[in-house]
């Protein structure tokens, strides 16, 4: 089991002041893992105090001392590696490849590309008659989801400490045991006390905290809308800066002259990586309609090649959805999706037959799918793909932009011009083309209700700053 019923407060682990607390499943065992302590107004109060009392030291080290601190950072998380996957395979149920791969190098990733990005970040500025000086905001307040728990705790602490800015975390109830790793890790590479703090418990009681403490001058997010606009709304009454990275409905722009397969093959991984559980996934496949035939046969070929099961065999590509509510709410989208008209070309409602123990689902495809649809409108959160046709570019784009999010956008094809110009008309903060690798010093964030703020590389550092102009002192 991995119970631990403490939060870690100035350096330590601390018993909870409350007695509730909150059991941890594996969605694919359905099995429970451990226990953690359902946090109180007041274990939060001591973990804000540590944070204000470490912030006068740690808000003035210096770039090169925040440098060496995050690349210790990355060298134990990587001596931590094994536990690493093992925890969040666990937690998450997500296949031990993409632990490895996604989940586990993301986060080693956010360290070293903050240490990079802070190597050639200039806090004092020379501009004319002023002088430019960035300085830590204060207090960060950090709350984070389920689906990916070591990519958005990771960014959000390695931003943090590039800016000086301790921080208090509460990491989702449904995964929290890899983000009680990263604080044993943060010790461990020398992050002074009070400057990292970790409350387990719910979001209505440490997450609202957060939101409206006077004593936390920034609150990052990253979860629905509708606890972004929460947030927003409690932020409000101490006039706080929030960065908010909310939902998605990406549109996958396919071109005339693609190859049919590989763009079957990356709408494939779009849908089923992390069981479709991803804010930026391209969930809206816009093709072309004289090619709907040729997609229809690749994009069916090639979702059903993703092996799903047991998340602990290395061949397993999709896992279980990480709960029994997030399993309902996709089966209601399935069903939406079938009652509006759409046409399964794969999956559909039910479990799968040989897998009945665990939250999985059917990896499900829809053709004959129009914009106005639920399906093609609400954020769905599994592997259930949207297909649907343009006749012109113009229309393609209109679709494309036909939403209320605007996270990230994907665009294949052949012609460069054609690319570029999807790609800068997509109303959407990150825009993938063909096979363009994730690169982390990459700003990240969204348009529209996808968010407010970027996070990653030197854009996420930014967040946690406030911006002081001086006159009369510039050379
Ligand atoms: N943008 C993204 O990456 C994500 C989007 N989503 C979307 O949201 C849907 C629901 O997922 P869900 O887990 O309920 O997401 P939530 O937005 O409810 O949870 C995200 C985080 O916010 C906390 N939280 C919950 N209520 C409050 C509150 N009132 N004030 C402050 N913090 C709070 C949660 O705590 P606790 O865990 O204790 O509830 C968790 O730490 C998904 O189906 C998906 O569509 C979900 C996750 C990530
Ligand atoms: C393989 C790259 C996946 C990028 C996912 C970024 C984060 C998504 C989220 O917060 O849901």
């Amino acid at each position: 089991m991995r119970t631990n019923l403490n939060h870690f407060i100035n350096g330590e682990w601390i018993g909870s002041t409350g007695s509730e607390t909150i059991q941890v499943c594996n969605p694919a065992t359905e099995e429970v893992i451990g226990e953690i302590s359902s946090g109180t107004e007041e274990d939060l109060n001591k973990a804000v105090a540590a944070a204000k009392a470490a912030f006068p030291s740690f808000s003035k080290t210096s770039k090169e001392e925040r440098i060496q601190l995050l690349e210790a950072i990355a060298n134990e998380y990587e001596n931590k590696k094994d536990e690493l996957i093992d925890v969040i395979t666990e937690e998450l149920g997500s296949p031990v490849s993409i632990s490895q791969n996604v989940h586990y190098t993301m986060g080693y990733n956010h360290f070293k590309h903050a240490a990079e990005a802070l190597k050639n970040f200039s806090f004092e500025e020379n501009r004319g008659n002023h002088k430019i000086r960035k300085e830590s905001i204060g207090v960060s307040g950090l709350i984070t989801p389920w689906n990916f728990p070591t990519n958005q705790t990771s960014t959000k602490i390695a931003g943090a400490i590039a800016a000086g800015s301790p921080m208090v975390l509460k990491p989702a109830s449904m995964t929290p045991f890899a983000a009680m790793m990263l604080a044993d890790i943060l010790a461990t590479a020398g992050v002074p006390k009070g400057v990292f703090n970790l409350v387990n418990g719910s979001g209505s009681t440490i997450g609202n905290g957060i939101s409206k403490h006077p004593d936390i001058d920034f609150v990052s997010f990253t979860g629905s809308g509708k606890v972004g606009e929460k947030i927003m709304k409690n932020g409000a009454e101490t006039i706080k800066k929030v960065a908010l990275e909310l939902g998605g409905k990406s549109p996958l722009v396919v071109l005339e002259d693609a190859d049919m397969e590989k763009a079957a093959k990356t709408a494939a991984w779009n849908i089923m990586m992390n069981t479709g559980q991803v804010c930026s996934a391209a969930t809206r496949a816009i093709i072309p309609a004289s090619k709907k035939e040729a997609f229809e046969k690749a994009v069916k070929q090639a979702v059903s090649s993703f092996e799903y099961g047991d998340p602990k065999q290395t061949e397993t590509k999709t896992g279980p959805l990480i709960s029994k509510d997030q399993w309902d709410t996709v089966q209601s989208y399935i069903e939406k999706g079938i009652h509006e008209g759409a046409t399964l070309l794969l999956g559909g409602t039910g479990k799968p037959e040989d897998l009945e123990t665990g939250y999985y689902v059917k990896p499900t495809v829809f053709t004959d799918v129009t914009n106005d649809m639920v399906i093609a409108q609400e954020e769905i959160f599994g592997p259930v793909l949207s297909v649907i046709t343009y006749n012109d570019l113009d229309e393609a784009l209109e679709i494309a932009n036909d939403t209320i999010y605007g996270l990230a956008g994907y665009v294949v094809g052949k012609d460069k011009e054609t690319l570029a110009h999807v790609a800068n008309n997509i109303k959407a903060g990150q825009i993938t083309v063909n096979d363009g690798k994730t690169d982390f010093f990459a700003p990240f964030g969204g348009y529209k209700q996808s968010g407010i703020g970027r996070e990653w590389g030197d854009y996420g550092i930014e967040e946690y700053l406030e911006v002081k102009a001086i006159m009369g002192l510039s050379s």
